[in-house]
C-alpha cells in the first residue's frame, strides 16, 4: 500500500483526484485542504508530515487567479514559489516523493511549433513567473520529483473556463470570447487518472513531463465546444472578441508537446 498526501485537495484537480480514489484501492490517499496544510505556513506542513509517513505528495495547491496575480504578484509568489519551497523542503526531510503540477504559462507562446519539456521558459505574466520559481525550487531541493506541466484545465464543477462559460450561457448572456490564444484544454479527470496511475505503477522517472488531452484550439473554439456538448449552441449567441478585456498577458500559442521523439 502506497501512502499519498494530496495538498490543495478542495481545488479543481484535488476534487477530481478525490472522485477517482476508489479506482485505486492500492493507494492510501490522505486529502489535505488549505485549512489543514497551508503552504505558506511551514508548521502546518510539518505537523501533518510528522504524524504519518507518506510515500508521495501530490501538490494540487496553488494560487491560480491569473488576473489577480498580475495586480498582487506577492500573493501568487507566496503560494506558488515560497509555499512550494516549504512543501518541497518537508518532502526532502521526510523522503517523500513529490509530484507537482505546473503550467503552459511558464512559456511565452512565441514558439509556433509548441514546447517540449526541456525548452526555454520565459513567462510573460506574474502567475507564470511564480509557477516557474516553484519549479526551480523543486529542482534545487529534490531528486525524487516529477513536475507535470499541463494547460487549460477544466472540469464540470468548481470555477474554471468551462463552468464560467456555461454560467454565462445559462444566464442568457451573449458570449464574447477571444480567439487570440491557442492552447490545449485538459480534462482534470484525465490528469487525475494519469497521476494516480504513475504512482500505482511507479513507472516514472524524475524530471518534467507535459500532459494535455485535447487538440490545439482557441478559447473561442473551446467555448463553442462547451456550448455544443451542453446542447446550447442554438440558444446562445457567441462572438469572437480578439480584444476581450484582461489585465494579464497570456501566451498566444502555448502547446505542450511530449518528449522529443527519438530521445533516449
Ligand atoms: N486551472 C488551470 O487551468 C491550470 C492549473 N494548473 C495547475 O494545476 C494545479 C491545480 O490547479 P486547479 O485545481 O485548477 O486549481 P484550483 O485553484 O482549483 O485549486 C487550488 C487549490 O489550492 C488551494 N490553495 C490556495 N492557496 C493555498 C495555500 N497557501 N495552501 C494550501 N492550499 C492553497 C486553493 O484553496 P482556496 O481556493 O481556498 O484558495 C484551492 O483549493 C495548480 O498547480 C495549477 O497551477 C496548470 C495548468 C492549468
Ligand atoms: C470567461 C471569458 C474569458 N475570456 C478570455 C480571457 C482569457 O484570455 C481567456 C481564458 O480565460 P480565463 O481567465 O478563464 O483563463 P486563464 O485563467 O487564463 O486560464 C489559465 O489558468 C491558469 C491557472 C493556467 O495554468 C493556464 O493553463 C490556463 O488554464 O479567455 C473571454 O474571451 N471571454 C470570456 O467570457
Amino acid at each position: 500500500m502506497k501512502r499519498v498526501i494530496v495538498t490543495g485537495a478542495q481545488g479543481q484537480l484535488g476534487v477530481s483526484i478525490q472522485k477517482m480514489a476508489n479506482e485505486f484501492p492500492e493507494l492510501e490517499l490522505t486529502f489535505a485542504s488549505k485549512s489543514e496544510v497551508d503552504l505558506t505556513k511551514p508548521e502546518s506542513i510539518s505537523e501533518v508530515f510528522s504524524k504519518t509517513t507518506f510515500d508521495y505528495c501530490i501538490n494540487c495547491a496553488a494560487y491560480t487567479q491569473v488576473e489577480n496575480a498580475e495586480r498582487f504578484p506577492e500573493k501568487a509568489f507566496a503560494v506558488n514559489a515560497e509555499g512550494v519551497k516549504n512543501l518541497a523542503d518537508q518532502c526532502r526531510k521526510n523522503r517523500v516523493r513529490f509530484i507537482h503540477i505546473s503550467t503552459d504559462y511558464v512559456f511565452d507562446g512565441e514558439k509556433k511549433t509548441g514546447y517540449y519539456p526541456g525548452d526555454q521558459t520565459n513567462p510573460i505574466n506574474e502567475y507564470g513567473k511564480s509557477k516557474l520559481k516553484g519549479e526551480e525550487y523543486i529542482k534545487q531541493l529534490l531528486d525524487e520529483f516529477l513536475i507535470i506541466r499541463t494547460s487549460w484545465l477544466y472540469s464540470e464543477s468548481g470555477t474554471n473556463f468551462y463552468t464560467n462559460i456555461l454560467q454565462k450561457a445559462r444566464q442568457g448572456e451573449t458570449l464574447r470570447v477571444t480567439d487570440s490564444q491557442v492552447g490545449c484544454p485538459t480534462n482534470a479527470k484525465n490528469l487525475a487518472r494519469l497521476i494516480l496511475t504513475l504512482i500505482k505503477t511507479g513507472n516514472w522517472t524524475p524530471g518534467i513531463i507535459h500532459f494535455t488531452d485535447k487538440d490545439p484550439m482557441t478559447w473561442y473554439d473551446f467555448a463553442v465546444g462547451i456550448l455544443k456538448s451542453n446542447n446550447l449552441e442554438d440558444s446562445v449567441e457567441i462572438v469572437r472578441d480578439r480584444n476581450y478585456r484582461s489585465f494579464a498577458r497570456r501566451p498566444s500559442y502555448s502547446i505542450l508537446l511530449e518528449e522529443k521523439p527519438g530521445k533516449e
